[in-house]
């Protein structure tokens, strides 16, 4: 028999940084050939672009397959089965997969899926990575003192359930056989301290936690866990292992154009005040500046915006900006979309 392709899931939160470190394993494959399964909760496709547009040898168009209909977990059986079939019948296969999930998905039913007969004798999960935007986790936009509201809870029991935030950090970090602090660079080392103890209250005995900033972490310490967790499913618990339907009611997203934009730093004003005065958590996507031959790219991770030109627009290609916005339930998508339109 000949050996299993080894996979590898990628979670973590609405931009921890899992696309950076993706690409930074892709700008240094080492000779690798990946293929790549790309799952986004918005409707741009701004990951998947992010990564074919980065020119880099070993990534082409082909290789990476977004699955931007909705959270991985919930059409594991419709999308993700036939793509990673689809991926093993291939005659020139993949030395690895690698499969970023929607910051919003669960990765244990992902995982699950890995255990089914179709796929199970071909590939196996080498493990699950959860990155975590270790600066916001040390601001508590995450979990307060895990241990100390858990406490609090047994002695309550009419007390809170988790938010949904705080339930998806859970998830993917029980989940998660390594996880990355990442962000290092915005924080303190004494606060880094602090978010590795938090972090390692979730966590299954014996999984490692490596410190990271923009992902830039090699493919030695991502890539040969040999976890094979399809076969070690009982011992990530998971919420709703009680068959408990997983939405995402919780949170909402739409996409947002624009026309193209002459004042770059007055509309990133306008996305921060956006960003402070309604329920966003994630906003991200392509600008068109008169006058510049690239594209924008800009992201915002809840305050921090970030931008740069990625690429030059092609020939054909209509020059326009779009953002995509996600966000709590409830999202108010005409007071947003005038706010930040200005
Ligand atoms: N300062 C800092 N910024 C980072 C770091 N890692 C990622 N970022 C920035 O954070 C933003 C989100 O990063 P992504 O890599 O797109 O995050 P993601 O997890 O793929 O995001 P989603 O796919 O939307 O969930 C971008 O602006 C990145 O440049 C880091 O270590 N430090």
């Amino acid at each position: 028999m000949s050996e299993k392709i080894p996979a590898t899931v990628i979670t973590g939160f609405l931009g921890a940084g899992k696309t950076s470190m993706i690409r930074h394993l892709v700008e240094n494959n080492g000779g690798r050939r990946f293929a790549f399964i790309i799952n986004e909760f918005g409707d741009l496709g701004v990951d998947r672009e992010l990564l074919t547009g980065c020119g880099i040898e070993g990534c082409s168009d082909e290789d990476v397959i977004e699955l931007a209909n909705g959270c991985i977990c919930c059409t594991v059986a419709d999308d993700f089965l036939p793509t990673i079939e689809a991926i093993l019948a291939r005659p020139d296969k993949p030395d690895h997969i690698i499969i970023e999930t929607s910051g919003l998905a669960l990765p244990k039913p992902l995982v699950k899926a890995f255990a089914w007969p179709e796929v199970r004798t071909r590939t196996t999960v080498d493990g699950v990575i959860a990155v975590i935007d270790a600066a916001a986790v040390s601001e508590g936009r995450f979990a307060d003192d895990h241990d100390a509201v858990q406490g609090q809870r047994e002695a309550d029991e009419s007390l809170d359930h988790e938010s949904p935030l705080e339930e998806l950090f859970e998830e993917q970090l029980q989940c998660a056989d390594m996880v990355v602090l990442n962000k290092t660079d915005l924080m303190d080392e004494a606060g880094l301290v602090k978010v590795r103890e938090t972090v390692s209250s979730y966590l299954r005995g014996g999984v490692k936690t490596v410190a990271s900033a923009h992902g830039q972490l090699g493919a030695d310490v991502l890539l040969g866990l040999g976890a094979a967790a399809e076969d070690d499913l009982d011992s990530r618990p998971s919420h709703h292992d009680d068959g408990h339907e997983h939405d995402h009611d919780d949170f909402d997203s739409f996409v947002l154009p624009l026309s193209s934009v002459e004042d770059v730093d007055a509309l990133e004003e306008r996305i921060i005040a956006a960003v402070r005065d309604h329920d966003i958590l994630r906003v991200k996507g392509f600008l068109d500046i008169p006058g510049k031959p690239m594209r924008q790219v800009i992201q915002g991770v809840g305050p921090r915006i970030q931008r740069y030109f990625d690429r030059d627009w092609k020939g054909g290609e209509t020059r326009e900006s779009r953002l995509v916005v996600i966000g709590h339930h409830g999202l108010d998508r005409a007071a947003i979309a005038a706010a930040i339109a200005g």
